[in-house]
């Protein structure tokens, strides 16, 4: 199967807005896609559109390489989800939410316990759900999303409201989980550098529109960094350096590597050193992923 998800052209509008444009998602089966953008660029109407509960105004979606419109019911016996603010019986402990869920789906009981344990929640199972915390709640909702043992999860948000050590407690869940069972996840975010350290593959969405979809790798290489160097008589040592084959740029006295893997790094410095200049600084710049996403996010262009 090359594409878990595949949707073409899907497009949503209400009314003349249009909430999801020209989407053309690419998924592939055990990646961890992490659905990127800021609030209102259309990622949870397309997760409704994905999960079937809400219909696209146009183009397709296919899912398993089957058609979602057409195999609606088989393909979502397959499919997992975690959709903004779960609804569960607050007087039930944990276990007795669950069992209500299993019920529904004649999944095994011992499923229960699996998916528990999944989510470290077994040591207060018997507890009622009114007293969790909401970094609780949220893994009794991935929990739930579980039980059918998806070949597909999907998160909307998971991480949203939490506090950085409930973010980190989720994402090394998360990450677990493919590695275990083979599993497809999209989790979507409004933040990078909540999902960088998981996703295996980004689409970032704006206004509607995917302006990125690559690795994670991919999208580390925008975060180009430069080499400085601070060095005396900085003009002639630039001259000095491109005559001996280095490429580099010149700045208001600053050097800048173009080529900055180690081996460059030391010749452009071994080469001004035997040249008699004297070495001041040498000093990395990197754009952090956030501020790429920023830059992205705001700039609307295609890349
Ligand atoms: N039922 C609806 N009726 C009218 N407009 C809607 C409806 N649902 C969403 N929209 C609009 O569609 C756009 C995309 O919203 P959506 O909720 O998909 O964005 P999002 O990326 O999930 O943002 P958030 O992170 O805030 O949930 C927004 O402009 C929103 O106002």
């Amino acid at each position: 199967m090359e594409y878990v998800v595949q949707t073409t052209n899907l497009s949503k509008r209400f009314g003349k807005e249009s909430a999801v444009i020209g989407l053309d998602m690419k998924i592939r089966k055990g990646e961890i896609y992490g659905f990127l953008g800021p609030n209102g660029a259309g990622k949870t109407t397309t997760i409704r559109m994905l999960l079937g509960l809400m219909k696209a105004s146009s183009g397709t979606i296919q899912i398993f390489e089957k058609d979602l419109n057409k195999e609606k019911i088989n393909i979502l016996k397959r499919v997992g989800s975690l959709v903004e603010n779960p609804s569960y019986y607050p007087h039930l402990t944990a276990y007795e939410n669950l069992e209500a869920l299993r019920k529904i789906l004649g999944v095994p009981k011992t499923r229960i316990h699996e998916v528990l344990e999944i989510v470290r929640l077994t040591e207060v199972a018997n507890k009622k759900v009114k007293g969790f915390s909401l970094g609780m709640k949220q893994r009794l909702g991935i929990a739930a999303s579980l039980l059918n043992s998806p070949e597909l999860l999907i998160l909307d948000e998971p991480t949203n409201g939490l506090d950085p050590s409930g973010i980190i407690e989720i994402r090394n869940l998360i990450k677990q989980l493919p590695a275990e069972t083979g599993m497809t996840i999209l989790i979507s975010s409004h933040l990078l550098t909540e999902i960088d350290q998981m996703a295996t593959t980004v689409g970032i969405v704006t206004k509607g529109k995917m302006i990125y979809q690559d690795s994670i790798e991919s999208l580390r290489m925008y975060a180009q960094q430069k080499v400085l160097l601070k060095v005396s008589d900085s003009e002639q040592a630039w001259r000095s350096l491109l005559g001996n084959g280095i490429k580099a740029d010149w700045e208001d006295g600053i050097i800048l590597l173009s080529e900055h893997s180690d081996g460059k790094v030391a010749k452009a410095i071994h080469t001004l050193v035997h040249e008699g200049y004297s070495i001041y600084r040498v000093e990395e710049e990197k754009r952090s992923l956030e501020d790429i996403f920023l830059q992205m996010t705001t700039r609307e262009k295609v890349i």
